[in-house]
């Protein structure tokens, strides 16, 4: 949220909380006609396609997990240069024959034979991971959900290995995980999109045409 105040108010629209450090409504100063709404990332992208909201901040790693066709709904208008973050796979540190996406679908194999059920990758990201693993040829997995902490599934015992979000990289290393040398599954960045389902009246266009010249991000 700050630095998305940062963002605009570097292009002279002052974003801003109504009231106290805890309160959820927003104020505009410098346009007119322009409202705030402060809400969780992860239902921004929910909101936009559903043409709640015209404009919305949000990770380009949740618009593509939670949209389908996410282009078709959502136009991406400008990146905002933070909240850069790599969704990646990665395995516990100790499977020294376990590198690529290849040797971990070997190992899903032999997990299967093993142990009688499927090898269990804990994620979040459950659209993005299916489709970056069955473009990938790797088949013998179940995803198990984890909404947080992820990188502790394995330590748990609840999961064989992870696709999660990294930065620093510091919560997997101090998990003992490490990153397929081949799986990076997306980058994603904190990104300005514009709603393409929202109804919009002639006075709400020349506002948005306003509002993103001065952004100049038409
Ligand atoms: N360590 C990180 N560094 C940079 N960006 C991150 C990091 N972790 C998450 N993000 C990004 O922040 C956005 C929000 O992520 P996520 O929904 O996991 O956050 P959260 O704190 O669990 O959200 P909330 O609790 O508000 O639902 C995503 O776009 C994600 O890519
Ligand atoms: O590579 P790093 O810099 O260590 O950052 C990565 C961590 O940050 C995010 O977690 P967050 O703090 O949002 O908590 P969560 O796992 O509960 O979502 C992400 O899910 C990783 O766990």
């Amino acid at each position: 949220m700050e630095k998305t105040f940062d963002w605009f108010r570097e292009r002279g629209i002052v974003l801003g909380r109504a009231g106290s450090d805890r309160e959820y409504a927003g104020r505009v100063e410098g346009i007119d006609g322009v409202e705030l709404v402060l809400l969780s990332a992860g239902e921004i992208p929910r909101e936009l396609t559903e043409g709640r909201i015209h404009l919305g901040v949000t990770g380009t790693d949740l618009i593509r997990e939670k949209l389908a066709g996410w282009d078709l709904r959502v136009e991406e208008l400008a990146e905002l240069g933070f909240g850069h973050a790599d969704l990646v796979m990665a395995v516990p540190g100790c499977w020294v024959d376990v590198d690529t996406l290849d040797d971990l679908d070997a190992a899903a194999s032999a997990f299967r034979e093993r142990h009688g059920f499927r090898m269990r990758i804990a994620t979040k990201y459950h659209r993005l991971v299916r489709d970056f693993l069955r473009d990938h040829g790797v088949a013998d997995y179940q995803l198990v959900d984890s909404q947080g902490a992820t990188e502790g599934v394995v330590k748990n015992e609840t999961a064989e290995a992870i696709a999660d979000i990294t930065s620093t990289g510091e919560t997997l290393r101090a998990n003992h995980l490490k990153i397929l040398s081949d799986g990076l599954i997306l980058k994603s960045q904190a990104t300005l999109f514009r709603s393409r389902r929202v109804e919009m009246s002639d006075a709400d266009r020349a506002v948005l045409k306003d509002l993103t010249a001065r952004l100049r991000v038409d």
